[in-house]
This record gives structure tokens, C-alpha cells and sequence, in this order.
């Protein structure tokens, strides 16, 4: 596998300008997302996870203003002109964005609509080529190659989530961007869903971001979990060490917000809301819901970066977490 990042984030920004003043919902985010990784990313309503991945897709508008690099094959999205950004979505970077099923157009026949996507961007073959790319994308999500004659209507919640998957799929971009690809599914479409993207996943090789709330899902499907709180990343690390012994207070406490079969049902949140973006607290962001909160959480912002107090860990596996009680190196994010 290759040591270059598919994809790699520094400095993240993302201000959005409302009539009631500017909201900072991405302030400051910085990763890497290595060839063929699987990396989730979790954190409250309002945490500014959609707004994270449509960055990276260029997909805001003005007056949202972003800074920051987002680097693709040495390429930085942010300030590319828009002509050439549309070359890249969906052939290197594509998208299943919240809520996918919805967006497919009522009135196009299925495989219209993934050809649509081919032709808008770049691919220019006949058309019986197209149809038959756009079969293959069918079947490529378990799909019979005769739902491409079909409308959104005629098909469940399901398959019209795998039809939303072939089409972020069908140009084999190096990096998906799955935002809550399984919410408003049933648990076992939402399974099949799931698989369906594991599955292209490792036949194609992509780097899959998967953004969601759900921690149980995250811990068996990713290699690696961000967890972001009021548009920072609290703590990034390898998914078997951060169930086993999380670095930051809160990823902790949403690991122990997880149901548990002892505890009999009960649901145990967490206490306190997530900050107004307009109005946040000083220093550490989440040190007035802390339990752990120490003197220096008050009025010191902690800084994101490698974890320097453990002993020098596999490539790969280094841990990046912002918090007083874990000394890190900010100059080393990824
Ligand atoms: N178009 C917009 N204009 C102004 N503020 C916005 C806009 N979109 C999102 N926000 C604000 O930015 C913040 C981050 O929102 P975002 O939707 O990215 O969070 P999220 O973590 O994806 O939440 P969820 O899990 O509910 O989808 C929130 O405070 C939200 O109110």
C-alpha cells in the first residue's frame, strides 16, 4: 500500500455568514486519509461533520468562506477554479450525501441518471458504452442490471441507497465520502447497505470516509475513528485502541454512552450540551461538560497533534488527540 495520503486535510475552515452573525462550524481540522483506508468520523448533531465533508467536496457556497488545504494527488481543492474541481468530483472524490435517496431525480429512468454523472463528468463514450457502464455500476451494488430501466419510485429505501452508492462509485474515485449512508434504513437494509460499501471498498481499493453517530457500527466497520466536537477533532486514533483505552474525556464518554447488555437497556448520555457555535467557551471546548476538567482546560486551548508520552508507535498507528492531559506534538497531525 502506499505511503502518500489520498487525501490530506490541514488547517480546515469552514465559517458559515448568517444574518445573525458568523458561525464557525470547522475551525481548524487536520488529517490524512490513507489509499484504501477506512476512516469514521463521529461527534454530536451540530458537531460540523456535513459541513466537513462538503468542504472537501467544494460543495459550499457564498458566503460561506473556507480556508485551509485539501490536498488530492498534490492537487489542493481549496482556491482550484471550479472547472477544474467538477473534473475531480465523482472521477477522484465523490460523495453519498445525508440523505442520497431523496436527491435522485423522480422523473429519470435509474441508469439515466448514473450516465448523467459519467457524461458530467468527462466520460465520453457512445451510448451504448454509457448503458453498459451504468449496468455494471448496478450490478456492482448487488442490483438487478434491469433496475436501470426503473424510477426512483418504483424502488425501496434500499436500492435506492444502492443507487446512490453505484452512482458515487461508477468513475472508481480514489475517496468516498459516506455521510450517514444507513440512517433511515431499517437494521437490516441498513446491514446490507453497509456490506455493499465494504465490499466495493475493497474490490476498489478506495478510501472511504464514513461519517455517522452510530459508535457500534463505527467499531466494526473502520480502521480508524475522528471524533469531532464543535467543529474540532477531539481525538483521531486506530479503532481498537481507542475502545480500549480512549485518550479524550469525551470520546471516552461516548464509548460509555454505547447501550451495554449488563446495564439492561439503560441509556446513559452525556451530560450538558455542545457549545453555541457563536458564542464558544474559553479555552478547552469541552471542558464545562468534562469530568476530568483540570485548571489549565479553563483559559488554555489544548493543541491537536501526535501523542508524545507513549512509546513510539507502528506506522500507522500513531494517536492525535487535544487535551492537557495527553502531551502531544502539534506540529505532527495526521
Ligand atoms: N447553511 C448553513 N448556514 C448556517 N449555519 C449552518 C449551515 N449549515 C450548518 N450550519 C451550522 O453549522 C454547524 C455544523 O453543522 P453540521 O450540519 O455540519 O453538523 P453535523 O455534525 O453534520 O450534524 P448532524 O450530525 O446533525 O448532521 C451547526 O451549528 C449548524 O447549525
Amino acid at each position: 500500500m502506499s505511503t502518500e495520503p489520498a487525501l490530506s486535510v490541514r488547517d480546515l475552515e469552514v465559517t458559515y455568514y448568517t444574518d445573525d452573525g458568523p458561525v464557525s462550524a470547522v475551525n481548524g481540522v487536520s488529517f490524512d486519509l490513507m489509499p484504501g483506508e477506512k476512516l469514521g468520523l463521529v461527534g454530536e448533531s451540530g458537531s460540523g461533520k456535513s459541513t466537513m465533508a462538503l468542504a472537501l467536496m467544494r460543495l459550499l457556497r457564498a458566503p460561506t468562506v473556507i480556508s485551509g488545504q485539501v490536498l488530492l494527488d498534490g492537487e489542493d481543492l481549496i482556491g482550484m477554479p471550479e472547472r477544474r474541481v467538477r473534473q475531480l468530483r465523482s472521477s477522484k472524490i465523490s460523495m453519498i450525501p445525508q440523505g442520497a435517496m431523496n436527491s435522485l431525480n423522480p422523473v429519470a429512468r435509474i441508469e439515466n441518471q448514473i450516465i448523467d454523472t459519467l457524461e458530467d463528468h468527462g466520460t465520453r463514450r457512445d451510448k451504448r458504452t454509457l448503458l453498459g457502464l451504468a449496468r455494471d455500476a448496478l450490478e456492482a451494488v448487488g442490483l438487478r442490471r434491469s433496475v436501470g430501466r426503473m424510477y426512483p419510485h418504483e424502488l425501496s429505501g434500499g436500492m435506492k441507497q444502492r443507487v446512490c452508492i453505484a452512482i458515487a462509485v461508477a468513475m472508481q474515485p480514489q475517496v468516498v465520502i459516506a455521510d450517514e449512508p444507513t440512517s433511515a434504513l431499517d437494521v437490516v437494509v441498513q446491514r446490507q447497505v453497509m456490506d455493499t460499501i465494504l465490499k466495493l471498498q475493497d474490490e476498489l481499493g478506495v478510501a472511504v470516509i464514513l461519517i455517522g453517530h452510530d459508535m457500534g457500527l463505527m467499531a466494526q466497520t473502520v480502521d480508524r475513528l475522528a471524533v469531532m466536537y464543535a467543529g474540532k477533532l477531539a481525538e483521531l486514533s486506530p479503532i481498537r485502541e481507542i475502545f480500549a483505552d480512549p485518550l479524550h474525556p469525551y470520546t471516552e464518554l461516548l464509548i460509555e454512552s454505547l447501550p451495554k447488555l449488563a446495564d439492561r437497556g439503560t441509556f446513559r448520555g452525556i451530560p450538558g450540551l455542545p457549545p453555541s457555535l457563536r458564542s464558544m467557551p474559553s479555552g478547552c471546548l469541552f471542558h464545562p461538560r468534562c469530568p476530568k476538567a483540570f485548571d489549565p482546560c479553563v483559559d488554555l486551548e489544548p493543541a491537536y497533534g501526535a501523542t508524545s508520552v507513549r512509546p513510539e508507535p507502528v506506522e500507522g498507528h500513531q494517536r492525535f488527540v487535544a487535551c492537557h492531559l495527553h502531551q502531544t506534538e502539534e506540529s505532527h497531525v495526521g
